[in-house]
């Protein structure tokens, strides 16, 4: 490695390491930053990471820490912890003034807060921005051209740092400035790919699947409007573009389990000895509870939530989400 890194990653699962080796693919230095002393080793000694992203083998500008305190000199830290972690990791985070680029897509169970939320509590003096977008982990480490939402809390002063930092040949962002909207989309999206999963795994055919991905974007809009996002956020690269790709391949978690739990498995059965996060399962519950507590009508992801709590089979919310009363596409009268 040459030169001190100035982006740090914090999390080596399958997305913090992809793109800690996109970053480096212009021989930029990147720390990265594992919870798993054997992962550090691993990295640092075999340029591999064979628990989150078998199959790829890592650039020279890579090296991998499990101090946390080594990334006190970054001037960026992308955090690719998952949802449910962040804010413990983010307690433990050298102090210092810095960008902070949250790149998990959940919402906290319990407090139902948004990632930026989590953080802007837990690191009072950060920048914080949103990276998300339709991105498997594995397609951007081999470097497949990728294009992500940049949202900067910090406008585009912030942007004007970051995207020099972020943006390689193969990984391209496009500036928002709606951290909500980021966050919405990736945090729903998960908890409808699961939806799509149960129809392929009922085996229930490819106008279901379409179905359930036009009424779950309705579903993610109305959440997403009634939080203060914006629609065209939504209907952009972080929101639609994730549904579509999450919506569609068994190269999703949370699809895959999806279809487990169409096949007839519990969600404790589909889930078990898994070392990566399907992160719809944590956030379908809090998404459910806070859809009720604000009125807003969220069926699939209801369904879903019902689903993995064991509350009815996957025929029985195919069932119920075709009985609901007729009404209008777009609301409105009949
Ligand atoms: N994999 C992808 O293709 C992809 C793409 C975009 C976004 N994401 C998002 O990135 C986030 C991380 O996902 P991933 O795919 O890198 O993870 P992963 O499934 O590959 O790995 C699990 C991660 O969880 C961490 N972890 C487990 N227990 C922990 C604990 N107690 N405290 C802190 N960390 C713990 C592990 O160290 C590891 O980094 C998720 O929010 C995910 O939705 C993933
Ligand atoms: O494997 P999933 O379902 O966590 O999806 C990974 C990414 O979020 C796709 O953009």
């Amino acid at each position: 490695m040459s030169g001190a890194a100035v982006i740090g990653v914090v999390g080596a699962g399958a997305w913090g390491t992809a793109l800690a080796q996109v970053l480096a693919s212009d021989g930029s230095p990147v720390l990265l930053w594992a919870r798993e002393p054997e992962l550090v080793s691993e990295i640092n000694a075999t340029r591999r990471n064979r628990l989150f992203l078998p199959g790829a083998e890592l650039a020279p500008g890579i090296a991998a820490t499990g101090t946390l305190a080594d990334l006190a000199s970054c001037a960026a830290l992308l955090v690719v912890v998952p949802a449910q972690f962040l804010a413990r990791v983010l307690a433990d985070l050298p102090a210092g003034p810095r960008d902070l680029v949250l790149c998990a897509k959940g919402i906290e169970a319990g407090s139902g807060r948004l990632m930026a939320e989590v953080a802007a509590a837990a690191v009072p003096g950060a920048e914080l921005a949103v990276l998300s977008g339709p991105t498997f982990a594995h397609e951007v480490a081999a470097g497949l051209p990728t294009a992500v939402t940049l949202a900067c809390g910090g406008g585009e002063a912030q942007w004007q740092r970051l995207a020099p930092l972020i943006s390689r040949k193969t990984l391209r962002p496009y500036y928002s400035d709606d951290l909500i909207g980021a966050e919405i989309g990736g945090a729903v999206k998960n908890v409808l790919a699961i939806a799509c999963g149960v129809v392929e795994g009922l085996g229930l055919g490819q106008n279901a699947r379409a179905a359930l991905i036009a009424r779950g974007y309705a579903e993610m809009l109305r959440f997403g409007l009634a939080r203060g996002a914006r629609a065209e956020t939504l209907a952009g690269l972080c929101g639609l573009g994730d549904l579509v790709l999450t919506c569609s391949s068994a190269s999703s978690r949370n699809f895959t389990l999806g279809q487990a739990l169409g096949q007839g498995q519990s969600a404790a059965e589909a889930l078990a000895g898994k070392a990566s996060v399907a992160e719809g399962a944590s956030t379908a519950p809090v998404l459910a509870e806070l859809a009720a507590r604000d009125g807003i009508a969220m069926p699939i992801a209801t369904a879903v939530h019902r689903l993995l709590a064991g509350e009815l089979s996957a025929a029985e919310a195919a069932a119920e989400l075709l009985a609901r009363p007729l009404r209008a596409e777009q609301g409105g009268s009949p």
